[in-house]
């Protein structure tokens, strides 16, 4: 097994004084099928009908896949969560505290529109919530915490849907730290992609989980907005463990416009949807709207704010074609 570094193009290039500047990984590359092993005897106790409710539309994960990635995915994260909560009673002991419950383990999700985030956090969800250390898994996305459309209108951000600043940092960080600080029944906004919008006085509760899985595209954004004009912690801060889903750009691209025209058929038809008027113009006129939406904004969001904060991840996932994990690479400890 090649657990040896070698440069990988999300490595950071750290040159030495001299001209032959060596390339120092921070990361241990693996293959898929070596990736594999590190299930050991882990169990599959997720069936194929549970894998098949929990794909996103277009995504083709299976059994196989579960079996080939997310077993040894779910395995490494659960040492790193009972680590933490041993690491949080010994500390308890030493600054003798009262040996008051864990705080829940917050695992980010990154990566490009339409690269499969969704799928990855569902089964991730699944599969860890039957470690003894985390049987309580709650999942939140980061859409409920964009601006209203009625505020990106006027903010001029409409096409800017995405970037850093359509979200409120604010109400995040506030997220994030009641969580972090155990308080009972936290509220996240709710969002709803059929009326891209932002569900007013809707909320998702979220009561001291064992572990929070928190998606979202910008998640390991590491410059530090500044909110009501102060400096503040950015949300990465926040998390124990970090998931980075890659693929090549001219991928994403295909899978973003496939999806489009497959909503076209789908969502795209309820008259509440926003897209509603697409469903039905002409396929050619669909494709040009699909084009658009991604090379005005999901593209140089991804470009802009998203592939920089790679390099920050913990774990990199590299998809191929089908959605399916070819590489991976871990960040040496
Ligand atoms: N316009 C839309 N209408 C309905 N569902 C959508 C729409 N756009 C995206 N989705 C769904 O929303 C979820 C999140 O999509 P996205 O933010 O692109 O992340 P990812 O593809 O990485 O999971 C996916 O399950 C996707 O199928
Ligand atoms: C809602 C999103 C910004 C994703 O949000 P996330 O949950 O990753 O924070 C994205 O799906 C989106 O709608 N982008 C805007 C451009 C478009 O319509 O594709």
């Amino acid at each position: 097994m090649n657990i040896v570094s070698t440069p990988e193009k999300h490595d950071v290039d750290i040159p030495e004084s001299g001209v032959n500047a060596e390339y120092y990984s921070p990361y241990h590359h693996f293959t898929a099928e070596e990736w594999a092993k590190f299930r050991a005897d882990t169990p599959l106790t997720l069936k194929a009908e549970e894998i098949a409710r929990l794909r996103s539309l277009d995504d083709p994960i299976n059994i196989d896949e579960v079996r080939r990635i997310y077993l040894s995915l779910s395995r490494l994260l659960s040492t790193h969560v009972e680590a933490s909560q041993r690491l949080y009673r010994q500390r308890n002991r030493f600054l003798t505290l009262p040996d008051v419950s864990k705080t829940p383990f917050i695992i980010g999700v990154a990566g490009s529109v339409a690269v499969g985030k969704s799928t990855t956090a569902r089964v991730l969800k699944e599969l860890l919530a039957r470690w003894p250390a985390s049987p309580k898994v709650d999942l939140i996305t980061t859409d409920g915490f964009l601006y209203p459309n009625a505020v990106l209108q006027r903010e001029n951000l409409m096409q800017r849907k995405g970037f850093p600043e359509s979200y409120d940092i604010g109400q995040i960080l506030r997220f994030l730290s009641a969580i972090k600080a155990g308080e009972k029944n936290v509220k996240a906004p709710r969002y709803s992609h059929l009326t891209y919008d932002v569900l007013p006085g809707e909320y998702t509760l979220v009561d001291r989980p064992d572990i929070l899985i928190f998606e979202g595209i910008n998640v390991l954004q590491s410059r530090a907005l500044p909110v009501d004009g102060k400096i503040v912690p950015i949300v990465s801060d926040f998390f124990d463990f970090s998931i980075y889903i890659d693929a090549d750009e001219e991928q994403i691209h295909q899978w973003y416009v496939q999806r489009f025209m497959k909503l076209r058929q789908t969502a795209f038809r309820e008259p509440t949807s926003f897209f509603n008027k697409y469903a039905a113009i002409s396929e050619a006129e669909a494709m040009a709207v699909a084009e658009g939406l991604w090379e005005n904004i999901n593209l140089k969001n991804l470009r802009q704010n998203i592939i920089p904060t790679r390099p920050r991840a913990d774990i990199i996932l590299r998809k191929g074609r089908d959605h399916f994990i070819e590489t991976v690479a871990l960040r040496k400890l």
